[in-house]
């Protein structure tokens, strides 16, 4: 179980507001994150990796307290094992496909099953500039699996994609987190649902 208690506060156009979460958060289990514009869904991922700090707060996974701001225990975020992909593919411009995973594991097998899932073999020597916006967001999705995340936090990760290669990508992508137990904290309007890929929801209000 993850448990979140924290209280941010978050810049508007008009000043400050306090963006204060609790909940709980099931593991092993993809749970899709819903809630208004500008609500703070992008910042709670951010906390939950260690990118942006609460004023108060606590986090924990199972039985490892990632955030004490009273205790002054805030775990870097390397040390979380998170996996992120970011809403605006955060990619590395001087680094092929291939290099991005390899960046993230050593694993030339589990390399090549990952640009299978992505549809990105034939893109393996290509750099960033040169691949399309949904090629692109496939390259950040896999990049995030590439540490083998205890828990995969994704902001809006199929906006790019067209519908048959979003529904193959949610096709090849669940038995893999299922494998890899990994958590996963989805971001997307898109109904995940219905789709029968999100098991959980959480709306943020
Ligand atoms: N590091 C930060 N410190 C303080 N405020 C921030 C920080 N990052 C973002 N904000 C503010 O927090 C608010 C929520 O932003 P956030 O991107 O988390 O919303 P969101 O729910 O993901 O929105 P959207 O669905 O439009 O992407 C915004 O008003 C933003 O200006």
């Amino acid at each position: 179980m993850i448990e979140v208690d924290i209280l941010k506060n978050i810049k508007t156009y008009n000043g400050h507001h306090p963006l204060r979460i609790k909940t709980t958060f099931a593991t092993n289990k993809i749970t899709q994150i819903f809630g208004p514009s500008g609500i703070g869904k992008t910042t709670l991922l951010k906390i939950l990796a260690g990118l942006v700090q609460p004023e108060q707060g606590f986090i924990r996974v199972n039985n490892e307290v990632w955030l004490h701001t009273q205790k002054q225990i805030n775990w870097l975020p390397q040390q979380r094992k998170v996996g992120f992909v970011f809403q605006d593919y955060a990619l590395f411009p001087h680094l092929t496909v291939e290099q991005h995973l390899l960046y993230g594991t050593p694993d030339k097998e589990y390399v090549a099953r990952l640009l299978a899932i992505g549809q990105m073999q034939a893109f393996h020597q290509h750099k960033p500039k040169q691949l399309s916006g949904g090629q692109q967001q496939r390259l950040a999705i896999l990049r995030a699996l590439a540490i083998k995340p205890q828990i995969l936090l994704m902001d809006e990760p199929f906006s790019a994609l067209d519908y048959t290669l979003k529904k193959s990508l949610l096709t090849d992508l669940k038995p893999l987190l299922i494998e890899l137990q990994t958590t996963c904290l989805v971001v997307t309007h898109y109904p995940l649902e219905t789709e029968g890929w999100a098991e959980l929801s959480f709306t943020l209000e």
